[in-house]
């Protein structure tokens, strides 16, 4: 479980995110909708300890981890996807999917994650910057489960990706989600990946979370409409 009380976010005087608070529980998945520039990117970098909060505190299955650096986080059950994924193009799917591992990796965990991404075994020693958008989004998205985590974030996972894949990942993710009853926070501009996926969603504008509705109550001619502002 992920709970974000009062978070301030700010690069140097620029404010992008005034105050912030939301949870999300174990085996959830809430979406993050927004235009460009609202804040998503910037939330998450936020989350994960790329940028320091202002204010604020994040707490992470009862864990204070807002003044934590990056690994302790990770250490602590939170994992990242970013935005463009940002694979490393020259090591192999395997080198890839191993990377962020501290010691030895486990052979089971690596198998676990070719059960969920066949692709990625078939691809496993091929350079991770040969294959497609969509395959090195399950790439992006099997790297951060090596890490074992209860807390998945995702930034905009479907961006630059052909609609056919997306329904894979969106798939793939409740199957994550069921499987490891994990929570994961997804950011995006495309809602119907949104409402596919995700059990509850919040719409992020100016850096502040507008309205937040369960999916079954979601009124997407008025989501559209804020989007398309
Ligand atoms: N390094 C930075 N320094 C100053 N301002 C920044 C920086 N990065 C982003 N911003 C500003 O913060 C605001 C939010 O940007 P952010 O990237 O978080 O939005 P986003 O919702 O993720 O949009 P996108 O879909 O384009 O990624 C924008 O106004 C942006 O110009």
């Amino acid at each position: 479980m992920i709970t974000v009380e009062n978070l301030e976010v700010a690069y140097g005087q620029s404010v992008v995110i005034p105050d912030i608070s939301f949870s999300a529980e174990k085996g959830e998945i809430l979406g993050i909708v927004g235009r460009n520039g609202m804040g998503k990117t910037t939330l998450f970098r936020a989350l994960i300890g790329m940028i320091p909060a202002k204010s604020g505190e994040i707490t992470v299955d009862g864990k204070k981890i807002t003044k934590q650096p990056s690994f302790k986080r990770v250490a602590n059950g939170v994992a990242f996807v970013p935005q463009g994924r940002m694979i490393f193009p020259y090591l192999s799917v395997y080198e890839n999917l191993i990377s962020g591992v501290r010691g030895r990796p486990n052979r089971t965990d690596v198998e676990e994650i070719y059960a969920l991404f066949p692709v990625l075994q078939e691809m496993r020693n091929r350079k991770g910057g040969n294959l497609s958008g969509g395959q090195q989004q399950q790439l992006a998205i099997g790297r951060a489960l090596m890490t074992k985590p209860s807390v998945l974030l995702l930034d905009e996972p479907t961006e630059g990706i052909q609609p056919s894949i997306i329904k894979d990942i969106s798939r793939s993710l409740r199957e994550i989600r069921d499987l490891k009853k994990l929570t994961i926070v997804v950011s995006e501009q495309v809602l119907s990946f949104v409402l596919d996926t995700c059990d509850s969603l919040t719409v992020i504008d100016k850096g502040k979370l507008t309205r937040r509705d369960r999916r079954e109550d979601v009124d997407a001619d008025k989501i559209k409409a804020m989007l398309a502002v």
